[in-house]
């Protein structure tokens, strides 16, 4: 699966109905003051535009019949207060909405982190990691905005609207009547077009994350990509789809265009409708300047309201799928999880590590198991080597042992307490793993060390390279320690990058070690170098290794033989040639070659 495959899966959907958002309630409760504030100041902002148009109509009524200029001046006074009220309310509604909105999406996006850092890798075996990063960013983007500046708009457009309304009634039931009337003829054609523009403000908001995930891809693989002198062709293809996203957001703009066209004219045609009639009811005397004045203002700021609706529906609807998905990530349980009631091991030394016929199969449709009546007994100290074909379920066994996952049969203990039994964190504090792929992660040399144990000192962290036979390269480098290496560790050799990751394990000082020989080939003097490193590590630790090379094998204190999941044989090296089964065999294939080269 590439990125661009997952793309348009990643984007925020939209849905029909709000209801998924009001499950992010919980969220907005912790701030119910912020909230009550919000509300206060958007009903007074509403409450004072209201206000306005009934002061115009004491202004244009009392006024200007010229009969008492004086009395035209509270009324200005009053219009002043107003439209101070209206400033106030206005900024305040505005500050505390947003501060709701970013105050919420950072306590969602905090939540949804730990929670998706804390699932089990069995969760990530099947879920696309670009989509799980989408929710993180696009879909908390989404729901800031509607908890935000939408939820705002939405809210001052509904009070604004019926309160509008109930105005024009009360000011002209008759010129109410006829608005009503044509109110059907202004919404259907808006709302027709409106899902057309959202249609295709999706359609380019697709497309362009297709090409965004393109170039993401690109960037991650640039090495390859430039020793392929595959440039031209990226160009064309990223050149083809950001282009194919222009078309579509042109098509939208077009429509959008047109709406607004549409949206002036039908409203426009029905003010002056509504002034013709109007003025008529003023020349035969039924109805007074003021009046028309004061209606007409209502209904423009009834129509704006609904327009504005109207526009933010499409905002709240995305919002709407975007939240639906997030909480449902919030909701998946992970399958690993301490018990209520967890055994501790307290300060007990580890003393054995036992299989007791341990069989796993991978969750995976028609999956065979990966291991299959696994019994192994590890004493403490002992270092057991893992050999087998590949496939043959070595990485399996580590995973059950972090207990990434829980065996389909069988149990696994440590020092007699079932895995199952202990929490999963106890436990890891009692393992290092030394992995074949060294993560390396975009800081100083220093802090990818300390990533075992971030509280360890500058001084401990020095020790541990100096085992690691990693000081010196690494006191080679421009800023030492403080060396910045790219992301991925870009920047490392893969003989500097093993040698990193056994300092991390030192630095851990871990009684169980898990180590998965790399099985690139490094240069003689790496080679060496690492070699050493391990040696230091492996003193005094129990260790499981999955061996690659015959210095390993050949002073482990036993070889455990895997096949298709199966322990077909036991033992060490000199017992285990001279039987003549798979580890022969193996032993000849693989190891002839390093044997060659010693
Ligand atoms: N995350 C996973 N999801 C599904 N199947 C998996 C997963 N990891 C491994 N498998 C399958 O389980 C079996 C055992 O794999 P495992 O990685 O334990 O073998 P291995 O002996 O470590 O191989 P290698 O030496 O190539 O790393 C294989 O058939 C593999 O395809």
């Amino acid at each position: 699966m590439t990125a661009t495959d997952q793309a348009p899966a990643s984007q925020p959907r939209s849905r029909a109905n709000l209801a998924p958002l009001a499950r992010l309630l919980p969220f907005l409760a912790r701030y119910r003051l912020m909230v009550a504030g919000a509300l206060l100041a958007l009903v007074s902002a509403a409450g004072a535009t209201l206000a306005l148009p009934a002061a115009i109509r004491q202004m244009i009524d009392r006024g200007f019949d010229g009969s008492n200029p004086e009395l035209i001046r509270p009324y200005f006074l009053l219009m002043i207060a107003v439209v101070l009220a209206l400033a106030v309310a206005s900024a305040l509604r505005y500050f505390l909405v947003m501060w709701i909105g970013e105050r919420v999406v950072a306590d969602l996006r905090r939540a949804a982190f730990d929670h998706v850092v804390a699932l089990d890798p069995g969760f990530y075996d099947s879920a696309r990691s670009g989509e799980i990063l989408s929710r993180l960013t696009a879909d908390t983007t989404q729901i800031k905005s509607a908890f935000g500046a939408s939820a705002s708009i939405a809210m001052r457009n509904l009070i604004m609207s019926l309160g509008a309304m109930s105005m024009m009634v009360i000011t002209s039931p008759h010129l109410s009547l006829i608005v009503l009337a044509a109110i059907p003829l202004i919404i259907v054609p808006l709302i027709v077009f409106a899902r057309k523009v959202r249609q295709r403000s999706r359609a380019a908001q697709d497309t362009l994350a297709g090409a965004m995930a393109y170039a993401s891809e690109v960037l991650t693989n640039i090495r390859s990509l430039q020793a392929f002198t595959h440039e031209p062709h990226a160009s064309r293809r990223f050149g083809t789809d950001v282009e194919a996203s222009f078309a579509a957001a042109r098509r939208m703009t077009a429509t959008r265009a047109l709406l607004t066209a549409l949206a002036i004219l039908i409203i426009g045609c029905s003010v002056v409708a509504v002034l013709w009639i109007g003025a008529n009811r003023v020349l035969s005397g039924t109805m007074t300047g003021g009046e028309l004045g004061q209606f007409l203002l209502y209904s423009v700021l009834a129509a704006s309201a609904l327009a504005g609706l109207s526009e933010v529906w499409g905002e709240l609807s995305l919002a709407a799928g975007a939240a639906e998905r997030l909480s449902d990530l919030l909701a998946i349980r992970p399958a690993i999880r301490a018990p209520a009631a967890p055994e501790t091991l307290g300060s007990e030394p580890v003393e054995e590590i036992t299989f007791d016929r341990v069989s796993f199969a991978y969750d995976l449709p028609d999956a065979l198991p990966a291991v299959e009546d696994i019994t192994l007994s590890i004493r403490a100290g002992e270092t057991v080597a893992l050999v087998g074909p590949s496939g043959a379920g070595k990485s399996t066994l580590f995973h059950l042992l972090l207990r990434f996952y829980d065996p389909t049969s069988g149990t696994l203990r440590l020092n007699g307490h079932a895995l199952d039994r202990l929490d999963p964190a106890e436990l890891r504090h009692r393992i290092a793993l030394v992995p074949q792929d060294t993560a390396i992660f975009a800081a100083s040399i220093a802090e990818n060390i300390a990533f075992s144990r971030p509280e360890a000192t500058r001084a401990e962290i020095e020790a541990a390279a100096r085992a690691a036979s990693a000081h010196e390269f690494i006191a080679r480098m421009p800023d030492g320690y403080d060396t910045a290496v790219g992301e991925r560790g870009i920047t490392l050799s893969g003989g500097q990058k093993q040698r990193i990751a056994i300092a991390r394990a030192i630095l851990k000082d871990a009684p169980i070690l898990l180590l998965d020989e790399a099985t690139s080939a490094l240069d003689a003097e790496s080679e060496r170098a690492v070699q050493a490193a391990l040696e230091e590590l492996m003193q005094g630790r129990t260790t499981l290794v999955i061996a690659h090379r015959l210095a390993t094998v050949l002073k482990a204190d036993r070889i455990v033989v895997l096949e298709r999941g199966r322990i077909v044989e036991q033992g060490t090296h000199a017992e285990l040639t001279a039987r003549g089964g798979l580890y022969a065999r193996l032993a000849k294939l693989q190891f002839d070659l390093a044997q060659l080269e010693a």
